[in-house]
Formats: C-alpha cells, sequence, structure tokens
C-alpha cells in the first residue's frame, strides 16, 4: 500500500512555528524560546553557528546535517519573535 510520507522544509516548519506562535501550546519548546526573548533566541543561534563549523570541520555529514537543520530551526525562532515573515528574507536572495 502506498504510504504518504510528510517531509518537513523550511517552509513547513516556519509556518509550524507561527502556528505555535499563535496559539500557543502547553509544553511547546518554541514557545518557550519565543518567550525567552530575542537575546537568549541569538545566543542559541550563534551556539548553532559555531556547531555547524565544528561539525563542517570535524564531523561527519549527518552530524553536520542535523547541526545546520538545528541553526535554520533557531533562525526561523528568532524570525517569528521579530514578526519576519519569509517574504522579507526571499527578497534579499
Ligand atoms: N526542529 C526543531 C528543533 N531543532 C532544534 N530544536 C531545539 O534546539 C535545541 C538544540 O539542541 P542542542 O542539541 O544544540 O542542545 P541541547 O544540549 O540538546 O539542548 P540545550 O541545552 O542547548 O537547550 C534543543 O533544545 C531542541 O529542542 C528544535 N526544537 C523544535 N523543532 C521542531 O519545531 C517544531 C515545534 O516544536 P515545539 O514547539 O517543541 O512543539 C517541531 O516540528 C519540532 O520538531
Amino acid at each position: 500500500m502506498k504510504q504518504s510520507v510528510s517531509v518537513k522544509t523550511f517552509e513547513s516548519l516556519f509556518a509550524e512555528l507561527t502556528e505555535r506562535a499563535a496559539t500557543r501550546p502547553e509544553g511547546s519548546g518554541t514557545v518557550a524560546a519565543l518567550d525567552a526573548g530575542v537575546h537568549a533566541q541569538g545566543k542559541k543561534v550563534l551556539e548553532e553557528a559555531g556547531e555547524v563549523w565544528i561539525a563542517a570541520e570535524y564531523q561527519s555529514d549527518e552530524e553536520l546535517a542535523e547541526e545546520i537543520s538545528q541553526l535554520l530551526y533557531w533562525t526561523q525562532v528568532l524570525m517569528v519573535g521579530r514578526g519576519l515573515k519569509l517574504e522579507d528574507v526571499y527578497k534579499h536572495l
């Protein structure tokens, strides 16, 4: 039987985080991250960027991909916290 597998993308994750911010479900790490504020979010972006760098120099492709996914997540948290939309960024690409 054919199974439909839902693949998360940059766009779908952003939509999910935007929805978390609006509905504030109990137990959401994203809600906690948003409530922690821009200073804490910025530190996570920097931390994850550093981990991407280290992984690129010394770790496996799989580990690097995981670190990149975390950098993308924290970048999106920062964006949602500041109220930026994907289009605000895409217009600079
Ligand atoms: N993609 C992510 C994601 N990537 C990273 N992270 C968080 O980012 C942090 C990075 O983990 P690290 O391994 O670097 O650090 P750690 O030592 O494990 O944890 P810390 O001490 O740094 O907090 C962890 O706290 C993760 O929970 C994420 N948290 C959530 N998501 C997705 O976001 C969506 C909403 O999640 P909730 O808001 O939790 O429902 C879901 O689809 C999740 O899968």
